[in-house]
């Protein structure tokens, strides 16, 4: 009899945070007196369940050393690479020996310091007999459009069925890093995790989520993450 699959948590955190206009990668922002990464490990270091967490750091990164879990037992370091999907696939092979082709792997972005406990147990609990895996997201609230050349309307795209994609994103540890793997090689640099899996055939499913659960991107972000916090009562 096999042991039970085990969790790990994997988050990419080797960004740079053009996007949010700061010299401070966006991951080491503070929010609410922790950096933004504090937040993000919280729930994954805390949880019994997951056995250990990895960070992929850019290898320059100088930052890491001075937060709250740099030294903690549970977490270990990767290099992290160009785009998301290097630092994701360095993550996976740092996990090596210590884990199992058939183990769950959560990859969670590191700039996404709202995720709640309760979405993280609802996509652990749908997911851990699933023959796929899949994430967290939301239905799409708003009517849809298609931008054309100069951002004029080229058509209206039916929201019925869209989803925005969020983090963790559950997958086998063997699958994951094959479909990753398979993708680079293809040059298909994909953007998240679910991407792979589709690009070899697999349909993930999407949990709901909530919507605070936001990936800090641009400097607006930033207070409405701290709102978020302030609003599930987990500031203090
Ligand atoms: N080469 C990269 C790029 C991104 N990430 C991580 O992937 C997550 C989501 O990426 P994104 O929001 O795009 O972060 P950045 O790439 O830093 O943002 P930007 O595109 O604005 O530079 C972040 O936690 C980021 O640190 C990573 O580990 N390695
Ligand atoms: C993984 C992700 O957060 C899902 O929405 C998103 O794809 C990350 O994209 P980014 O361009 O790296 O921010």
């Amino acid at each position: 009899m096999s042991p039970s699959p085990a969790l790990w948590a994997v988050l990419p955190a080797a960004g740079v945070g053009r996007r949010m206009g700061s010299t401070t990668p966006k991951q080491y922002l503070d929010l609410a007196g922790r950096a933004v990464i504090d937040h993000a490990l919280d729930l994954f270091v805390a949880d019994v369940r997951i056995r250990g967490v990895v960070v992929a750091l850019d290898p320059t990164d100088r930052y890491w050393g001075a937060t709250a879990y740099a030294d903690h037992p549970k977490v270990v370091r990767a290099h992290g690479g160009a785009e998301r999907c290097h630092s994701v696939l360095n993550a996976l092979d740092a996990l090596g020996t210590h884990a199992h082709a058939e183990d769950w792997v959560l990859v969670h972005d590191a700039a996404r310091p709202c995720l709640r406990p309760a979405d993280l147990d609802r996509l652990i609990e749908a997911l851990i007999e699933d023959e796929v895996g899949g994430l967290l997201g939301i239905p799409v609230r708003d009517t849809m459009k298609r931008a054309e050349p100069g951002d004029r309307i080229g058509a209206t795209v039916d929201r019925a069925a869209l989803w925005h994609a969020f983090t963790p994103q559950m997958f086998r540890l063997g699958r994951l890093r094959a479909a990753l793997t398979d993708a680079l090689a293809a040059n298909d640099l994909v953007t998240d995790d679910a991407s792979a899996m589709e690009r070899i055939g697999q349909a993930p499913r999407l949990i709901e989520g909530h919507a605070d659960n936001i990936k800090i991107t641009r400097a607006e972000d930033l207070p409405l993450a701290r709102f978020y916090l302030q609003q599930q009562g987990r500031l203090g």
